[in-house]
């Protein structure tokens, strides 16, 4: 059964929680005064919903359900996880953490997404100070795997339990063993936000040239390898020591203003309101939205390609997503007379092109990502490969049925036409529901990586091909099995 998730508090980050939590498979109640927390909530889902299933190349959980709660106390009955998300002042957080915990269950997790306060200073006054804990996430909370976890008070045990609950999630839990004013990354972020009030304030550059100077340059490089790597390599060969012997003396020449805050006063509220918007008014906030989700999973799918970073969390998530299901299978474990599962997944939103639908190229990656699946499913897996053999592709022949679209869960049933010695044929056919989209009809070689040269595959790699291949010569033929481009259908 689906665990439950109470959101208390349904603005951007309630509502990024509720579409992570949701998109992952648990049921979501939410609570929100605002009488237009559930429009907010249903467009914030419904970017979520566009953008984060296609990270993995493995189908999400099916979607929990959402509910509206009109108290508190109904939206914390029997969850898990209560995530408090209301505005971040002390007052309010004090009075809506006393009313969860008046209804929750004592072994329930409480979160609190602020983005500045301690857990002792949340706890205060509280029933069970040592249930709660400082959860802080980053917008858009269903992309961005960071969150920040303080738990002063809390065991050891059930902060990993708090922990395992996030990675489950595709977040990246962070574990702060000492407690700060604004965590780690709000102590970086005010820093760079410090900065950059005073340039515009002293006329050095606009909103837009600080921006330009982040997205062009150094929050490139961020995203990747974060700040003491990126500067380990800047020190080239000799690496840190000659990094900060370089760059060290420069802390104490006046390249920066330090602690100092410009006066938060309506000129300076205007100055940099009015260059925010000749700089992005164009763009209404869900197309921004839009915008950027699109730019972030592209990158996030560039990172998980190199398996580095917040890429590599993907890869691991995806992992624990295919272990104990058809697509950690092995053949030995497969019915025979079965077409094989090589492919259950959601289009990605950086799969698709001009004409707003999967773009031709991603057809064969998704044929091509089937067969290296079921290759592994035979036991040509990564540490046979190591070993010396492979199958190479000869010749691929795609036939585009009907069109699809991000977001669409696709599978791919893959037939074994020929199976034996170096030779393996294989017939994919990628279904929505039950709407064929495309085949890929594929003839590979057995080789051997050193001599590149065609040879047959060991004894137990031929066995399990042929085995799969005699059940499936029992199947009846599809339709544009072997078919060549112009022949009638
Ligand atoms: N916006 C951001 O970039 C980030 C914000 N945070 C933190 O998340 C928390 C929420 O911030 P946002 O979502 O940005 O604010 P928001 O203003 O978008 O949402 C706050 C929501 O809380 C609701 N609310 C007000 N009083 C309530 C109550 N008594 N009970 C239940 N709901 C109530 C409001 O109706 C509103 O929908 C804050 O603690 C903030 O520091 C954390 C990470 C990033
Ligand atoms: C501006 N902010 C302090 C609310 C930002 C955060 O807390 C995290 C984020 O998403 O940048």
């Amino acid at each position: 059964m689906s665990k439950t998730a109470a959101i208390i508090g349904g603005g951007v980050i309630g509502g990024g929680w509720a579409a992570r939590f949701l998109l992952n498979g648990w049921n979501v109640s939410v609570y929100d005064p605002d009488p237009q927390a559930q429009r907010k909530i249903a467009e914030v889902l419904s970017n979520a919903r566009r953008s984060l299933p296609g990270l993995t190349d493995v189908a999400l959980p099916l979607e929990g359900t959402l509910t509206f709660c009109d108290t508190i106390a109904q939206a914390v009955a029997g969850a898990v996880w209560i995530q408090e998300s209301v505005p971040e002042r002390l007052d309010i957080k004090h009075a809506t953490l006393a009313q969860i915990q008046a209804a929750c269950d004592a072994d329930a997790f409480i979160g609190s997404s602020t983005s500045g306060f301690k857990p002792t200073e949340l706890q205060r006054g509280a029933l069970r100070p040592e249930q709660i804990m400082v959860a802080h996430p980053f917008n858009p909370v269903y992309l961005l795997p960071l969150v920040e976890v303080v738990a002063t008070n809390m065991v050891i045990d059930r902060v990993a339990s708090a922990k395992a609950i996030l990675s489950s999630l595709g977040m990246y839990p962070l574990h702060l063993k000492k407690e700060i004013d604004a965590h780690v990354a709000d102590r970086l972020l005010e820093a760079v936000w410090r900065e950059a009030l005073w340039l515009v304030k002293d006329g050095i550059a606009t909103t837009e040239e600080i921006d330009d100077a982040i997205r062009y340059g150094f929050g490139i490089r961020w995203a990747q390898m974060g700040l003491f790597e990126t500067y380990r390599v800047a020190g080239g060969e000799a690496g840190m020591k000659h990094f900060m012997a370089q760059f060290g003396p420069a802390l104490k020449w006046p390249w920066t203003k330090l602690m100092d805050v410009p006066d938060f006063n309506d000129a300076l509220v205007d100055l940099i309101a009015g260059q925010s918007d000749a700089q992005s008014g164009m763009h209404a906030i869900r197309d921004l939205e839009r915008i950027r989700d699109n730019n972030l999973v592209s990158m996030l799918r560039a990172l998980k390609a190199q398996d580095w970073g917040a890429g590599a969390l993907i890869n691991a998530q995806e992992a624990a997503m295919r272990a104990g299901t058809v697509h950690g299978a092995v053949a030995a474990d497969l019915d025979p007379a079965q077409l094989v599962e090589t492919a259950h997944r959601t289009v990605p939103l950086d799969w698709t092109d001009y004409n707003g639908h999967m773009t031709e190229s991603r057809y064969l990656q998704a044929f091509a990502d089937a067969t290296d699946r079921f290759m592994t499913i035979i036991g040509c897996d990564a540490a046979y490969i190591k070993t010396g053999g492979s199958y190479f592709t000869a010749e691929t022949h795609i036939r585009h049925i009907d069109e699809v679209h991000a977001g669409a869960l696709i599978t791919i049933r893959t037939r074994v036409v020929l199976g034996e010695g170096k030779k393996m044929h294989l017939f994919h056919e990628m279904h929505e529901g039950d709407r064929l989209l495309a085949t890929g009809e594929h003839f590979l070689l057995h080789v051997s990586l050193e001599t590149r040269k065609p040879t047959a595959p060991v004894p137990q790699i031929e066995a399990a091909l042929m085995r799969i291949a005699a059940g499936h010569a029992q199947l009846p033929l599809p339709a544009g099995i072997g078919r060549a481009i112009g022949a009638p259908r």
